[in-house]
């Protein structure tokens, strides 16, 4: 992961590749996708995160045909799922779905290839899911990151237009997350639109040019990293105290604008909506904080404090 958020921008462009026009879905009362509405772009590297049961899965089941929305629509390339599916134009690499077993890794591979309408070679299919040097393996002999790698295999067997990843890189270890990433950066570069749900924060924060922040349903953000940072608006402040008693702390935590409080030995850490206004109200405590530092915060607690304001709400 050696891309940057700082260098990173969101590419504007007019085309579309994924287009969801006020999507719904639901599972007898369980409302998974809310209404949804969003846009996808050629060359967009994009993450879809939220917590359990946010609708992420069944919006990518949604987005491959694989379930038909209760209303709104849903248009791939300007086609149902299913004529862009067939059309080879979509690989995916979805959590579930065993993997035939009794057949060796080539086996499976070059089935994938010979299924795909514009394949790729097996062997650079193999090699660039790093999974050449087990090809006469089982699949039914695999690890968890090995069997990850040939679902990988399996959705880059063809030339994609679209790539739709379910947290992909679940059990893979670092150096497989590493050339993972690496391979689905150079198909954003070629043009290809890569989307992919994840729980890990950090490789959205690392390769994502847009991140969507799904809860319950809904887009509750869209933008890239920083947009997403700087939405959730609070600030961290940490500092020292050294010798607070009783009394400070439960001052401290009364303080103004907080939405988080930790207090460790001397070390306090908080979150703060107005780090200005609070960081003004602890002196105003008579206290003499040291080591005093207020920073934006973490795009995984950014994304804390987005889904938690939105479960408040309800
Ligand atoms: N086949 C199904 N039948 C009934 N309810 C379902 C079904 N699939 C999903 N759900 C429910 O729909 C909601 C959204 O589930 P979904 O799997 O899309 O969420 P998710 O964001 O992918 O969750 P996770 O991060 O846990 O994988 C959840 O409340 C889930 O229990």
């Amino acid at each position: 992961m050696t891309t940057t958020t700082a260098t990173r921008t969101a590419k504007p462009t007019t085309d579309s590749v994924v287009s969801f026009e006020n999507v719904t879905k639901s599972y007898g009362t369980v409302r998974a996708v809310d209404g949804l509405s969003l846009t996808l772009h050629p060359g967009e590297t994009v993450a879809l995160l939220g917590p359990n049961g946010a609708g992420k899965s069944s919006t990518l089941d949604l987005l491959l045909g694989l379930r038909p929305a209760d209303s709104g629509s849903v248009r791939i390339f300007g086609t149902t799922p299913r004529e862009a599916v067939a059309a080879g134009r979509v690989g995916a690499m979805l959590q579930s779905g065993g993997l035939m077993e009794e057949v060796t890794v080539r086996e499976i591979v070059a089935l994938g290839c010979a299924l795909h309408p514009r394949p790729h070679p097996v062997d650079k299919v193999l090699s660039r899911a790093g999974i050449d040097k087990i090809a006469d393996r089982r699949v039914d002999k695999l690890s968890g990151g090995q069997e990850q790698r040939v679902r990988f295999a399996l959705a880059t067997a063809g030339h994609n237009d679209l790539i739709v990843l379910d947290e992909p890189t679940t059990g893979m270890d670092v150096t497989a997350r590493q050339s993972f990433w690496a391979t689905m950066r150079e198909q954003a570069d070629q043009g290809r639109t890569v989307l992919f749900a994840t729980h890990y924060l950090e490789e959205a924060d690392a390769i994502a040019d847009r991140v969507l922040v799904l809860s319950k349903g809904r887009l509750l953000a869209d933008g890239t990293a920083a947009e997403i940072k700087a939405k959730a608006g609070a600030r961290k402040i940490s500092f020292d105290l050294p010798a607070a008693v009783g009394t400070d702390i439960e001052q401290l935590r009364a303080l103004p604008f907080l939405t988080a409080f930790e207090h460790h030995g001397d070390t306090v850490r908080i979150q703060s909506r107005d780090a200005d206004a609070t960081v003004h109200a602890v002196y105003g405590l008579g206290l003499y904080p040291r080591n005093l530092e207020v920073a934006g915060l973490g795009l995984e607690q950014a994304f804390i404090a987005l889904t938690e304001a939105e479960e408040a709400t309800q």
